[in-house]
């Protein structure tokens, strides 16, 4: 990011991907000489090499708002935080989406429940999208970071590392089972092989694997849990970009990022609408904002913090 959007609301002015408020009138910290539409530099001002901006960078935003001393009321309004400061407009509407979408797929569920495609657990879109949902996060994630000049990736790199820990904590391991296992246990729950329920030293997939039942207990959709997860994750490090609406919101890596968003909303619906119990899915969901909550609400609140992870857009 290279300039200062300037605008007429009374807020202080934040950029995309920026980990500093810049008064209004304030010159920009790095300004784009010459502008090259497809290769733009983006990350926070602390990360971007000085000499890329000054030499060669240059979002769309950077060129529009210089020569645009006062922005819209519209888009000046987009500036404001809702809810205890804690969202944008866009921001808000992310985060709405998925409770929405849990909340109307269990109504769906209760109203009728249609056979199709995606009510098998085997179709294609669950066996190699979804079960393996935080390999394809990942690659989208890196498509993603590929066309983003930034100098000091420490910022990017920290907090995919404490979204993947967090993925990592909750459905695979924890010290040995994962979270989600051991409050399924905690809470009453069982392998039954046979006809010998057993308490413990249980996983699901251990359960699986031996043909068990994994009953009794609260199990917190997994599904629900990574879909909500990943999704607000590329969400939060793609709205910057988005929202700029310059030429970076208009390549492939970010059509890329909003197909695999697309299909993880899509199957969220039908998570919602053919399995688990509606306070399953509804803990699945609450448990996939927990890196959320703490990378892009608490985190840019802790002066510290907000240098070490170089939070976008917030
Ligand atoms: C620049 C910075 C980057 C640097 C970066 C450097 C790295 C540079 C190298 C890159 C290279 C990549 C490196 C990647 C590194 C990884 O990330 S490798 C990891 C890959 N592994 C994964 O992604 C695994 C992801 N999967 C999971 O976590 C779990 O399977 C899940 C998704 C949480 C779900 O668990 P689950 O057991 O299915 O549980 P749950 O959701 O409760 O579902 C219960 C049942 O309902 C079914 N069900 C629920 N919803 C549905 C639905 N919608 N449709 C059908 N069935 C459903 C389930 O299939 C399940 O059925 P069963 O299997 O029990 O028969």
């Amino acid at each position: 990011m290279t300039s200062t959007a300037h605008s007429t609301s009374s807020l202080p002015q934040q950029q995309p991907y920026s980990d500093q408020s810049i008064p209004v009138g304030a010159p920009p910290p790095y300004t784009a000489v010459d502008p090259t539409p497809e290769e733009t530099t983006i990350g926070t001002s602390d990360d971007i090499d000085p000499e890329l901006a000054g030499n060669q960078a240059g979002s769309a935003v950077d060129s529009e708002t210089q020569s645009s001393p006062a922005m819209p009321a519209t888009q000046s309004n987009l500036h404001q935080r809702y809810l205890f400061n804690i969202f944008s407009f866009e921001e808000a509407v992310v985060f709405a989406i998925y409770p929405i979408t849990v909340c109307l797929g269990s109504l769906v569920s209760v109203i009728s429940q249609p056979d199709t495609y995606f009510s098998s657990k085997r179709n294609f879109f669950n066996v190699i999208f979804v079960k393996n949902g935080w390999f394809w996060t990942t690659i989208v994630f890196l498509i993603h970071c590929v066309r983003l000049r930034i100098s000091r990736p420490q910022g990017l790199l920290m907090r995919y590392a404490i979204t993947t820990l967090w993925w990592y904590l909750f459905t695979q391991w924890f010290f040995g089972a994962p979270l989600m296992d051991r409050i399924f246990l905690g809470t009453g729950g069982t392998c039954q092989v046979g006809d010998r329920p057993s308490h413990s030293g249980w996983t699901s997939v251990g359960c699986r694997h031996a043909a068990g039942e994994w009953t009794g207990g609260h199990d917190i959709s997994g599904h629900s849990f990574l879909l909500t997860h990943a999704s607000l994750f590329l969400w939060y490090e793609i709205l910057p970009v988005l929202t700029e609406r310059g030429p970076l919101a208009r390549q492939i890596n970010t059509k890329i990022v909003m197909a695999l968003l697309l299909l993880w909303w899509w199957m969220l619906l039908m998570t919602g609408i053919y399995f688990h119990s509606f306070l399953e899915k509804v803990t699945g969901w609450i448990m996939g904002l927990i890196s959320w909550a703490m990378l892009y609400v608490v985190v840019p609140r802790v002066p510290l913090l907000k240098r070490l992870f170089s939070v976008p857009g917030v």
